[in-house]
């Protein structure tokens, strides 16, 4: 569709706190028809008619699809990591869980990031279940991140939560924004580490390394 026949169309005004990054005003979120607003404008800057048949629940659709890529922010890291086990027979060695699959969504093109998470800890005393890890990891991978904060906020959440005597946390991923646009770099992944008590010492450092080499 030609430029022209998009500038006319009548899209419902963005002028709200919510969007303005130049307003005084609080923020405040955006209700569900000024974020469906927003997308048909999002259409219209693509180039397309969101008035056209398939785009009229495009909207919607993406409203509800952004309920689950940012269900972060609705998540409680604390709660997530409340239940712990002390029936653990004396186990005091390394709880490993490797290659958690994980979905994030870099803040500076909102673009997907795709990859693994593994996240260990030495325990004191309590355990927490498994499925927790891979809940935290996705607690504050659907949020708008940079991988760096997302490693130290997974690492800092145990930490603080489980108090064990140490946690290694790595994630490998690649960015969308580097693949799709841009520099365009297709299987550029980025490793990023974070390293609590005892992992801070280089031979445990090492040894955490060695066991998520496999
Ligand atoms: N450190 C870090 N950088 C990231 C992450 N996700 C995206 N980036 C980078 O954020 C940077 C943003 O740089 P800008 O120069 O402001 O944006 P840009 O002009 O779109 O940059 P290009 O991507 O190089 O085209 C880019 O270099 C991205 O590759 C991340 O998780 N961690
Ligand atoms: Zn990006």
């Amino acid at each position: 569709m030609a430029a022209a026949s998009v500038s006319a169309l009548a899209f419902e005004p963005a002028s709200h706190a919510a969007c303005d990054a130049t307003a005084q005003l609080p923020w405040r979120r955006p209700t569900r028809a000024e974020a469906e607003a927003a997308v048909r404008t999002l259409i219209g800057w693509a180039g397309d008619d969101p008035r056209r048949e398939g785009l009229l629940d495009t909207p919607a659709r993406v409203a509800r699809a952004y309920e689950e890529w940012f269900a972060g922010y609705a998540q409680e890291p604390a709660e997530i990591l409340e239940r712990t086990f002390g029936e653990v027979a004396g186990y005091d060695e390394l709880v490993l869980l490797r290659d958690i699959p994980i979905e994030s969504v870099c803040e500076h093109h909102m673009a997907v990031i795709r990859g693994v998470a593994h996240v260990a800890y030495l325990p004191s005393e309590r355990v927490v279940g498994i499925s927790k890890l891979a809940r935290l990891v996705d607690a504050f991978a659907r949020r708008l991140q940079i991988q760096e904060r997302l490693t130290a906020e997974v690492a800092e959440a145990l930490e603080q939560t489980l108090r064990p005597r140490g946690v290694a946390v790595v994630i490998e991923a690649a960015h969308e924004c580097m693949a799709s646009r841009g520099v365009r770099k297709h299987g550029a992944s980025l490793v990023t580490r974070r390293f609590t008590g005892v992992f801070e010492e280089p031979e445990r450092r090492r040894e955490v390394l060695a066991a998520l080499a496999g």
